[in-house]
């Protein structure tokens, strides 16, 4: 299985969905906040229906397993957000309608099955709003394992001055870099080891979302001396497969003990990092598991690395 429709698909639809992003960017969007006090903006939902629209136009069998959902848009005071997420989804789908969006974005309530997509419209929402890095992640999981992988950071800066980049990696073809504006691909590959300049580390930006001090001490652990640097969302995973950094951790927050991954937070961004010749798992140096639920109840803590240094990294946690 090639998976050509399914990347082809993957591609343009998160592509226009960063468009959506950036231009409700360029005009300063509001948080509004979720049930679960997170924040999400019109962008997250007009992300959501651009990519739904399209997966279901192409692959109406596949569920999609995706972040946000309809219910709170739908009720009458938040006419007025539903007005403004419906006016930036017409400026690629022009007769898209009110009820379409909050149709195309109920498509993304879909189960784990044994074959879906999973969907975050926008990832590091936080990072979205303070005008820094955020993705529209993507992924198609077949019987647990990821497919395909499309991670669209527009906000990425690009050697040679361009910014935005998207990440695209299929199982068994290698990992590439298109910068978002256009251009040839470029396979990506993880960093080595005697890259010294890149031998660093990220983390996230928001302390709750690890554990800063212990993923430091880890780092140390297996020679990484230079401090991390913190980026939002799975732009860190497109970092680690360009060769960027060696390592990404997220441990859990002492903060929140009981916390679990969602899938769509990691599918895509972890495809595209073993495709570059990386390393993803728990960590206690487990599989990540895409095949139960959006919650990886059986998974704590995410290791990304350039895979030479991966049984080190665990070997430190365990002794830690
Ligand atoms: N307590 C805790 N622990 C770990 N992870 C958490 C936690 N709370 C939230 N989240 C999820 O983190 C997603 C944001 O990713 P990052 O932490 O990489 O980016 S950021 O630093 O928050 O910007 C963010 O994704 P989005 O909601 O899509 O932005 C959350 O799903
Ligand atoms: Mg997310």
């Amino acid at each position: 299985m090639t998976y050509a429709k399914e990347k082809e698909v993957a591609i343009a639809a998160a592509t226009a969905a960063a468009k959506l992003c950036e231009q409700v960017r360029a005009d300063i969007p509001q948080a509004i906040e979720k049930k679960d006090k997170s924040p999400v903006t019109v962008a997250d939902f007009g992300a959501q229906a651009i990519i739904c629209q399209a997966l279901a136009a192409a692959f109406p069998d596949d569920p999609v397993v995706g972040e946000e959902d309809a219910k709170e848009l739908r009720k009458p005071e938040m006419a007025e957000t539903l007005t403004k997420v419906t006016h930036y989804v017409q400026a690629l789908s022009p007769d898209a309608t009110p009820e379409d969006v909050t149709r195309w974005i109920d498509h993304g309530n879909g189960q784990v099955s044994s074959r879906y997509w999973t969907l975050d419209p926008i990832d590091g929402t936080k990072g979205f709003l303070r005008q820094d890095q955020y993705a529209v992640a993507l992924a198609l999981v077949e019987n647990g394992e990821v497919k395909v992988g499309v991670l669209a950071c527009p906000a990425m800066p690009l050697d040679g001055g361009q910014t935005g980049a998207l990440y695209v990696a299929v199982r068994g073809e290698g990992a590439t870099m298109v910068p978002l504006s256009g251009g040839e691909p470029q396979r990506l590959q993880v960093v080595m080891a005697d890259d010294v300049a890149n031998f660093r580390f990220v983390e996230s930006v928001e302390a709750a979302h690890g554990d800063q001090s212990k993923q430091n001490a880890i780092a140390q652990a297996v020679g990484i001396t230079t401090e991390s640097f913190r980026v939002d969302s799975q732009a860190k995973y497109g970092i680690v497969a360009s060769g960027k950094a060696a390592l990404y951790l997220r441990l859990p927050s002492p903060k929140y003990p009981d916390y679990r991954e969602n899938i769509w937070d990691h599918a895509a961004g972890a495809i595209v990092v073993e495709e570059a010749g990386g390393r993803v798992s728990d960590m206690y140096g487990q599989p990540l598991n895409f095949a139960e639920g959006s919650k990886m109840m059986n998974n704590r803590g995410i290791v990304v690395s350039n895979g030479t240094i991966h049984d080190q990294v665990i070997a430190a946690l365990a002794e830690n």
